[in-house]
């Protein structure tokens, strides 16, 4: 397709000098930013109400661009993208990470592409190919246009990019149409709106999506208005024209005609749904929080994958010391020659090859807060000693220095190795081990879990992937952060659940959240079904010392049912909620086998 030239002639000539500006080259490496999962969450919980109008704003997206290779993004203000949806296979793996949720495309970051040029001028704009600043970006097409809120300021962008070959002018007008229709919804749906009043040039105009709209108080007092309205609000004087205007009558009004309307209260979606919160701690976190409130140190133990560093970063976040750092260290993999400078820190001119300034270390960058040391095991003898000494005198002296400087910490310690085992072997520190030992947290694996706590753990993880899948992440909508993560039937049927918790997951929850992630992905929207669980691993099940994988598990149920159903297949698909070609399909593949 022709490059399509911007109404502005010297639009991208700006963009592209504050790129320049910004420090990048064409040719520069991406560095793609992107937030962290809690600030994502964040960020989306702010722009809760809009997204859930973009959501239901989609059968517009779907109807006009059907079947077409190309993704609708939302990106914030500040360039960074909350949501997408549409083909998952668009773009290389690279591009796929860009257009993910959490990526940044802000200028400074991306140079000249159509979200963050768009944000920079305040305007809509398509960003094709090779006007891209970066020529990393230049096999995509972009569209987007400006989503503002009722008072006029800038929430951020709608953008819709695809390869560049398969881009075209309609990207931009439905992109301007989701914009338009979620800007409407968040008029009329104000807290307190009460009277909605369309304004349009002539009567056949007055509904339309571009129509002017204007949300007002019951006594009169403007409470926002959609852009279009924007161009007609100094010609109107509001008092008068709500007394002279009748409910639900068209009337001439300046050069067009005016429609009031009452905003009835089952339409008002004003009041505001529930915050999304957090879900609320589960018994053995609120007994550490308790705990950690008497600053007892805490010892979690557990396989790897069990949720070790899950489980700390939910008690900082619930913690009284929130606020406060947490500094997560991994002592297995800090440098054994540096590992106390690194820890305790270290006064300028220490040792040579040091920094001039000195470095604070992790245990006072820890102060107010939470020191986390995971693989406690790994720290060599000399450190444990120091680390003693810290934790018995509240004080930390840098390497270099004679003067000790007092440190308040949270000690939370984690090891996947047996500490108790270890100290018999002359390999821990025992009064080390009873300093950090002040209660002892041990994370069971996945394959002790009891069938509700796995159930509960999957509606979790399959929550948690929906919200944040840069795939399938149509189901964003800000408010599934719920307490108690509802799993629909449609997303995971019976018959993989129950296959899933037959499995012995050597990987633990970093396994299991890793194959419903590829399972989401296959599944496309659909059901996830036996169809749609990757292979694993033949693997030794502890638990029961079986050898076995997800299909052959999943396979002796479905032997096992047609058994008790006497052969018959109907019977045992409807039983196990599987439709009869996956049946066939697996007795074909079994027979194959
Ligand atoms: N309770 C949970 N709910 C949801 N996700 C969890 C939970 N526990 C762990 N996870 C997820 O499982 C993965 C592995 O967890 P984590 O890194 O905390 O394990 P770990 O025990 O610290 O592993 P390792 O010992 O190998 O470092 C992470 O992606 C984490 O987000």
């Amino acid at each position: 397709m022709a490059l399509h030239q911007p109404q502005d002639p010297y639009l991208l000539e700006r963009s592209w000098q504050r790129s320049r500006d910004y420090g990048l080259s064409r040719h520069s490496r991406v560095d793609r930013l992107c937030l962290l999962r809690p600030d994502l969450q964040q960020r989306k919980q702010q722009h809760a109400q809009l997204l859930r109008y973009l959501n239901s704003s989609l059968p517009l997206f779907e109807q006009l661009q059907q079947g077409r290779r190309c993704r609708l993004l939302f990106a914030d203000a500040e360039g960074t993208i909350l949501f997408s949806t549409g083909d998952p296979y668009f773009g290389s793996k690279a591009q796929k990470m860009a257009l993910a949720n959490g990526a940044s495309w802000h200028e400074q970051s991306m140079g000249t592409n159509a979200i963050g040029t768009a944000l920079s001028e305040q305007k809509e704009i398509c960003i094709l190919g090779q006007q891209h600043f970066l020529a990393a970006n230049h096999g995509i097409g972009c569209s987007a246009s400006p989503v503002l809120s009722p008072s006029g300021e800038l929430l951020g962008v709608i953008d819709i990019s695809s390869e560049m070959g398969e881009h075209n002018q309609d990207m931009l007008l439905t992109a301007r149409l989701m914009a338009q229709a979620v800007e409407n919804a968040l008029v009329i749906n104000q807290q307190d709106t009460h009277w909605i009043l369309n304004l349009a040039p002539d009567a056949g105009s007055l509904q339309q999506p571009w129509s002017g709209i204007i949300a007002l108080r019951e006594d009169g007092k403007l409470l926002g208005a959609n852009r279009s309205a924007r161009n007609w609000l100094q010609e109107l004087d509001i008092p008068t024209m709500l007394s002279e205007l009748k409910q639900g009558e068209l009337t001439p009004l300046g050069q067009g005609m005016a429609l009031l309307s009452r905003q009835s209260r089952s339409s008002s979606v004003a009041s505001p749904k529930p915050a999304p919160q957090a879900r609320s701690p589960v018994p053995h976190e609120v007994t550490a929080l308790k705990l950690m409130a008497r600053r007892i140190p805490l010892l979690v133990q557990g396989e790897t994958g069990t949720g070790k560093d899950h489980l700390v970063r939910r008690l900082h976040q619930a913690s009284q010391r929130a606020d406060g750092p947490l500094v997560a260290v991994n002592c297995g993999a800090l440098p054994t020659d540096l590992l106390e400078a690194e820890l305790f820190g270290y006064v300028g001119g220490a040792f040579t090859g040091g920094s001039k300034q000195g470095r604070p270390g992790y245990v006072r960058a820890a102060h107010q807060g939470i020191l986390f040391l995971d693989e406690i095991g790994e720290l060599p003898l000399a450190a444990q000693t120091r680390l003693l000494r810290v934790l018995q005198e509240k004080t930390v002296t840098p390497l270099g220095s004679h003067v000790p400087e007092p440190v308040d910490f949270q000690l939370i310690a984690a090891s996947h190795r047996n500490l108790a085992t270890m100290v018999e072997q002359g390999e821990f520190r025992q009064d080390l081990y009873f300093r950090i030992k002040g209660f002892k947290l041990t994370l069971p694996p996945l394959r002790e879990y009891k069938d509700e706590d796995f159930d509960r753990l999957v509606r979790t993880l399959l929550s948690e992937l929906q919200q944040d899948d840069p795939v399938s992440g149509a189901t964003v909508a800000g408010e599934k952060v719920l307490d108690e993560p509802v799993l629909d039937e449609q997303v995971l049927d019976e018959t993989a659940l129950q296959t899933l918790k037959a499995y012995s997951w050597p990987g633990n929850i970093r396994q299991l959240k890793q194959l419903l992630e590829v399972a989401l992905v296959l599944a496309d929207g659909n059901r996830i079904d036996l169809e749609h669980l990757p292979e694993l691993p033949r693997c030794d099940g502890p638990a029961t010392g079986n050898t076995r994988d997800l299909k052959s598990l999943g396979d002796q149920l479905i032997e096992r049912t047609l058994k008790e159903c006497n052969g018959n297949v109907s019977a045992a698909a409807r039983q196990l909620n599987l439709s009869r070609t996956t049946i066939y399909a697996r007795l074909k593949a079994l027979k194959n086998c």
